[in-house]
């Protein structure tokens, strides 16, 4: 295992006052996040905006407080490190971000750029670090000219393939890449997944990919988890995941995903997500999911939080792992869905869901079962 977290926890307090600071509260943007990635593993992590994925690549990196929990990089606990040990130890992780233009200095050429790092680790003092820049330059796809240029110059993908390799120049184990691709035209994404995954042949890296979209990490990864509300509610196989989905999320999430071929009959159910997601700083009560859950059951919903448990399929305890109680019931029919209008409360008379008008409205959730 390179990466072991366990129950990692980031909170950031919300302050208020303009002389005295007064705490008032707390976002809970990591709540209980329990999660490996194997060597030369890319795991997906997905999930809506502002459930705390961003928070938690960032804080494997100890690039934010942990306020609580354990962060295990190839057996070394991060949570424990300062100073000089943290700064070596970060050269084995590196982050790919969103926005390179932000994440890049303007006022560097991409040489400057892919040397800095370098130096910070000592890297440039053999007569090889010219060398290694031109190898860095070849790996990701760019001409040696490069080197002279200055961020702007580049386009959207070339940019990102400058933040790829400047996350590569200190020759890190494992890449923490977070929308890498979001920022760029569709006809680029492609590209720039295939680079990552050829790069991960290449040099054996590790990937931590996170990602709105689930249609950008499935083709690369090998494992993916799904976060609502600073925790994971489900993880599984990357195959296992999108062909059978056993959390009500996760069955929301990917019946939002386009079917690729507009020949080809979308049969699958359509299960909409009702409201916003709840406030990270005032999270509903038990499963944190049931205020927009079609199959939510009172009162063991509303009171108790599901662990995140490994599910048997077909009598075989796999790796597929769900945070639902109801997660068998649901995947056999036992339990049926109903309509969840946007304050969360169900509706007992919208038990059935035939009405096939009614998808698409706005405040409420029909999902079908017809060939899901
Ligand atoms: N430094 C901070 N101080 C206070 N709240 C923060 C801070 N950073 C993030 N948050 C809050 O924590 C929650 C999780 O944010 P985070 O960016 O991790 O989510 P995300 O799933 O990555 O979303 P996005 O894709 O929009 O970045 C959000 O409510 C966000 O506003």
């Amino acid at each position: 295992m390179l990466l072991d977290v366990r129950g990692l926890k980031v909170h950031f307090p919300i302050k208020k006052g303009l002389v005295f600071d007064r705490t008032v509260g707390h976002v809970y943007a990591v709540d209980g996040m329990d999660l490996q990635i194997r060597r030369g593993e890319t795991y997906g992590l997905v999930g809506e905006s502002g459930c705390g994925k961003s928070t938690f690549g960032r804080a494997i990196l100890r690039l934010e407080d942990l306020t609580e929990g354990q962060v295990l990089f190839d057996g070394t606990d991060l949570a424990s490190l300062k100073g000089e040990e943290l700064r070596r130890q970060r050269r084995h992780m590196q982050m790919v971000f969103q926005d390179p233009l932000g994440s890049l200095d303007p006022r560097q050429t991409v040489e400057q750029l892919l040397l800095e790092g370098m130096r910070a680790h000592g890297m440039t003092k053999d007569r090889d670090a010219h060398e290694r820049l031109t190898d860095l330059l070849r790996e990701v796809g760019l001409p040696r000219t490069a080197l002279s240029k200055y961020p702007h110059e580049f386009s959207g993908g070339q940019r990102q393939r400058v933040g790829i390799a400047r996350a590569l120049s200190v020759d890190p184990q494992l890449i923490v890449a977070d929308e890498p691709v979001s920022a760029l035209d569709v006809s680029v994404q492609a590209q720039v997944i295939n680079l990552l995954a050829d790069l991960q042949a290449e040099l054996g890296l590790t990937y931590l990919l996170i990602a709105h979209d689930l249609a950008v990490v499935r083709h690369i990864s090998d494992r993916v988890g799904v976060m609502y509300l600073g925790a994971l509610v489900e993880e599984a196989d990357a195959d296992d995941l999108y062909e059978a989905p056993l959390h009500p999320y996760t069955r929301a999430l990917l019946s939002a995903v386009p079917v690729p071929d507009p020949t080809v009959e979308d049969t699958r159910e359509q299960i909409l997500l009702v409201g916003d997601l709840p406030s990270p700083a005032n999270p509903p009560s038990g499963c944190r999911f049931h205020t927009r859950c079609p199959w939510r059951q009172e009162t063991r919903c509303d009171t108790e939080r599901p662990a995140l448990r490994t599910v048997e399929i077909d009598g075989v305890a796999g790796s597929h792992r769900v945070a639902c109680h109801w997660a068998e019931q649901i995947a056999s029919g036992e339990l049926q869905p109903h309509a969840v209008t946007v304050s969360g409360v169900t509706d007992p008379t919208l038990t059935t869901h035939d009405d096939d008008s009614a998808l698409g409205a706005k405040d409420t959730a029909y999902p079908t079962t017809d060939g899901g």
